[in-house]
């Protein structure tokens, strides 16, 4: 199993507050599917998706991921589980904005171990001939297509996806998404996805659905459903 999460427990402290926003989450998932996390506002999706990223720590519970037992790691253990084998996209793009496309995306290029070839990245998401613009020179749909190639140029073994379209229109959202099922498809990545939108979990081969920090309903989709076929 891919991703092998379970009973993770994670709370939070602030002063004399406990918040327990994961209360004993199981959750599996194959290599090369995608999977789709649903929940209200505040049901733990971000958390859940930062400690599976290294961003954060589970209390307790196992999280394994590709055979690592990262709940275990130290530190720096951490932080090299993180940059080897996690790519991240969240729902503002984050671009470096005196940087042209092509060198954000080198820039994560020139500290991988085993990079894709930028040309290759920036074709496979359609940019290569707006590769010397700056990030305030594209569209958002074009920026996000930057932050996806950034993302995947190190060949992730996990691509974790917070909202990727949460700042977009519908026809740019679906080819956001058409754009992620080809990088599933292309490089055999597992991606995991948060989202509002449960029309969504159509495209998904498994859909967790979060409510106050327990998974309520794991669904296994037999037949996923290409993006753009998706409507809402
Ligand atoms: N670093 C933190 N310190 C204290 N509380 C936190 C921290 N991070 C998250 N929380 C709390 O944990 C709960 C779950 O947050 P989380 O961001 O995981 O929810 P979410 O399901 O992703 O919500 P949304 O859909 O609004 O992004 C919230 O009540 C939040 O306030």
């Amino acid at each position: 199993m891919f991703i092998d999460v379970s009973n993770l427990k994670k709370s939070y402290k602030s002063g004399m507050v406990t918040t327990n926003v994961l209360k004993g989450i199981d959750m599996k998932l194959e290599k090369g599917e995608i999977g789709i996390i649903l929940g209200p506002s505040g049901s733990g999706k971000s958390t859940l998706m930062n400690i599976l990223g290294g961003i954060d720590r589970g209390d307790s519970g196992r999280v394994a991921v590709d055979g690592i037992e990262i709940n275990n790691l130290n530190d720096d253990k951490l932080t090299d589980y993180r940059r080897e084998n996690i790519g991240f996209v969240f729902q503002f793009y984050n671009l470096v904005p005196n940087l042209t496309v092509e060198e954000n995306i080198e820039v994560v290029s020139n500290i991988s171990k085993s990079p894709l070839n930028i040309d290759e990245v920036l074709a496979a998401v359609e940019m290569q001939d707006k590769k010397h613009r700056f990030p305030r020179e594209l569209s958002g749909g074009e920026q996000q297509r930057v932050s996806i190639a950034r993302a995947i140029v190190k060949n992730p073994k996990l691509l974790l996806c917070d909202e990727p379209t949460g700042a977009l229109d519908y026809l740019t959202s679906r080819s956001i998404l058409k754009l992620l099922q080809q990088v599933n498809q292309k490089y055999g990545t597992t991606i995991l996805m948060i989202t509002h939108n449960a029309a969504i979990a159509a495209m998904a081969n498994r859909v967790f659905k979060l409510r106050s920090g327990v998974i309520a309903e794991d669904t296994v989709n037999q037949i996923t459903v290409p993006a753009e076929r998706i409507e809402w």
